[in-house]
């Protein structure tokens, strides 16, 4: 196995793109954010909150309709479609035209939802984030791997890559499968742990940031709005996934001295992303 690419402010700032001073939040770039069911909205303000406050000009989010007045009272900035069904999503359809999907955070795994998500993989062009649910559906059926766009970003942790590429008995080997997955779908997998790892086809990326603060819940939905959001802005798969990782990390790296390892919550990497930003071109 080759050996890996360290994640660090060297290689971020390879990647990294300022905003033009004449830029406008049409040229920022409109996410949409789809997720969402009965009693796990707050993934989807998680990740579309964190989703506008990674840089994109306009955020949109597909739920379900019992989703409405909760992610409207808990984010005003971002915009809401609603399907047609009241507690989980049935058939997804919107008339914006985003420049990249999130998909999967609190999504569940209703029969109809995995039929809604066959649907969009088989007509989707689009730049996508695949998360959670989303992920879980997928392992599901395993014979629509296929029907996934090159260079689609999946964002499994530990049991949802094994849910995708079976279980392994070493590191080594996990990291062996990860690799022929990624290589025979031509898929990029961010292997959420610790360290996370970025895998493109034979080259494996390894993050230096992030602590066991981020052990907590929400905050691999926060990392799905962050990477929607930087791919939204224009950049290749590869560095939204490399740049998204390593600010993720960096904004529990941030707080650590003020929250501890315990209090540190996932709207703590949201309100941590600006000063992660602000350290990477300091
Ligand atoms: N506030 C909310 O609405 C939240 C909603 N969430 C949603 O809840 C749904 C279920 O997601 P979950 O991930 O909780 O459930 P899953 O059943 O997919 O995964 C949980 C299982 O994975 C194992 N696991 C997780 N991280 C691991 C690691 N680093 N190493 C080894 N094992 C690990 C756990 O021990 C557990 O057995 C998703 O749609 C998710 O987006 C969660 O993100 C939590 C917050
Ligand atoms: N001990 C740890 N050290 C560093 N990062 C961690 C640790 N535990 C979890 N994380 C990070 O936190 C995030 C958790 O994502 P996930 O398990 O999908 O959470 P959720 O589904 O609740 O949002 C991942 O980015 C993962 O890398
Ligand atoms: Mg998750």
């Amino acid at each position: 196995m080759m050996n890996p690419i360290y994640i660090d402010q060297k290689e971020v700032l390879k990647r990294y793109k300022q905003p033009d001073p004449h830029t406008h939040k049409g040229i920022q770039g409109h996410a949409i954010i789809i997720g969402g069911s009965y009693g796990k909205m707050g993934a989807v303000c998680l990740s579309s909150k964190a989703c506008l406050k990674t840089g994109c000009g306009l955020v949109t989010v597909f739920i379900p309709k019992c989703g409405y007045d909760i992610l409207q009272i808990a984010i005003p900035e971002v915009m809401v479609v609603t399907d047609k069904d009241e507690k989980f999503i049935s058939n997804i359809t919107f008339d914006i035209k985003p420049q990249a999907i999130g998909i999967g955070p609190g999504l569940g795994l209703e029969i109809e939802t995995q039929q809604a998500v066959y649907k969009l993989l088989k007509t989707n062009k689009i730049p996508l984030v695949i998360d959670a649910d989303a992920l879980n559906i997928l392992s599901k059926n395993k014979e629509w791997f296929p029907l996934v766009q090159p260079k689609t970003i999946l964002t499994p942790h530990p049991k949802e890559l094994e849910r995708l590429i079976g279980k392994w008995t070493s590191e080594e080997e996990k990291l062996e499968k990860t690799v022929a997955f990624s290589k025979q779908y031509h898929l990029i997998i961010v292997m959420k742990g610790a360290p996370t790892r970025i895998i493109d086809g034979d080259t494996i990326y390894e993050n230096t940031t992030g602590n066991a603060a981020l052990a907590t819940a929400g905050t691999g939905d926060v990392l799905t709005g962050m990477i929607t959001s930087l791919l939204t802005q224009s950049y290749e798969p590869i560095n939204a996934a490399i740049l998204g990782v390593y600010l993720h990390g960096l904004t529990a790296d941030i707080a650590l001295p003020e929250t501890g390892y315990q209090s540190f919550i996932a709207s703590d990497v949201i309100a941590n992303i600006g000063k992660a930003f602000l350290s990477i071109t300091a």
